[in-house]
């Protein structure tokens, strides 16, 4: 560890409010401090609606009852671009289940794909959706809900290069042009251990420790707590839902192409206690370019001298060098799994 690493045992809360008045540089001057020390935060006074947000939670419930016939017709094994309801356990992390039930959607992209192309540009299409009779508005209200993520996202990258002395368009390179760009979302229940049936095993895991892929929007539905994630010690620190914030986390991508800079931070989120009600979340994840190559950016020096490294992780790190050797493939990799 170096002289200047700080550690953390929260995260901060930055003011999204400040960034459109006079108060802007501190914004920014509190955001470089959180990219080189702990790589996630919580943002308040975000521009999402509160009311946008109040009808997504509520789909967002909705969505785990719906008859079981309805959630398999719309099952991600149909989907050549991951997209649809995966049951219980059947994504992995390190190799052990991940105890959760999920739907993935995205923007709504077409497919496009033709034989001879890379076989990972395969990974954007359409989305599977569930029927209107049982979730009426869904489709719109969700596509509504992405749209204003991704800008909201594409806004706070030009907030991080700033705070890392870049011109404010520097990451957009990384990313597919804007119409073609597909964000991804994932709507997601925990459900607690006494629901698992895995008898006294009590080493279950919500997901495994891991690191994301790129920038990371969440939403904390409901008030179960779960999420955690690993300081520089690796000692686990808890991230309690807060009501009227996101959680923003940096991904190995932004990571590796600010040269270190803005850390990547490991997290995981723990099966609920017996007894509690199910954990519901939605990470929104702004997607990288599949195709992107993960050349470092211009970072000024005086800000890499600044920035500490050395950081304890237990997250799997094969599916980093896989990644920064191939994006599209390790993202495709990685579902097939
Ligand atoms: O559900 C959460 O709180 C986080 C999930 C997560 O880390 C992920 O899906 O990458
Ligand atoms: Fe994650």
């Amino acid at each position: 560890m170096t002289n200047n690493q700080v550690d953390f045992t929260s995260l901060p809360i930055l003011d999204y409010s400040l960034v459109h008045s006079l108060k802007k540089d501190e914004f920014l001057s509190q955001l470089r401090y959180t990219l080189f020390h702990i790589g996630f935060l919580y943002v308040k006074n975000h521009p999402i609606p509160e009311e946008l947000i109040t009808k997504i939670k509520s789909y967002s419930t909705q969505l785990f009852n719906l008859p079981t016939s309805e959630k398999l017709r719309i099952e991600m094994c149909n989907s050549p671009h991951f997209l649809g309801y995966n049951k219980l356990a059947a994504e992995k992390t390190k190799d052990i289940d991940d105890q959760r039930e999920q739907y993935d959607f995205a923007t709504e992209t077409p497919y496009t794909w033709k034989e001879g192309e890379p076989i990972y540009r395969r990974l954007k299409g359409p989305n599977q959706w569930p029927d209107e009779k049982y979730v009426p508005g869904f489709k719109e209200t969700l596509l509504e809900y992405i749209k204003r993520l991704s800008d909201f996202s594409l806004e706070f990258t030009q907030l991080i290069a700033l705070s890392l002395g870049l011109p404010p368009d520097s990451l957009y390179k990384f990313l597919d042009p804007p119409d073609e760009h597909m964000n991804r979302l994932k709507v997601v229940k925990y459900p607690p251990l006494n629901e698992l049936a895995l008898g006294s095993d009590y080493s279950a895991q919500g997901v495994g420790p891991h690191k994301d892929p790129w920038i990371t929007f969440l939403l904390q539905v409901n008030n179960v707590q779960g999420l955690q994630v690993q300081n520089h010690k690796g000692v686990w620190i808890d991230v309690p839902p807060l009501d009227g914030t996101f959680v923003v986390n940096i991904g190995i991508g932004i990571e590796a192409v600010t040269r270190g800079v803005a850390v990547a931070t490991t997290h995981r989120v723990l099966t609920p206690p017996p007894g509690s009600i199910p954990r519901i979340s939605i990470p929104f994840f702004q997607t990288i370019s599949y195709d992107a190559m993960l050349e470092p950016l211009d970072v000024p020096e005086d800000i890499i001298r600044q920035a500490p490294r050395s950081v304890v992780s237990d997250a799997d790190t094969d599916y980093e060098e896989r990644f920064y050797k191939n994006i599209g493939n390790a993202q495709l990799m990685n579902r097939l799994r």
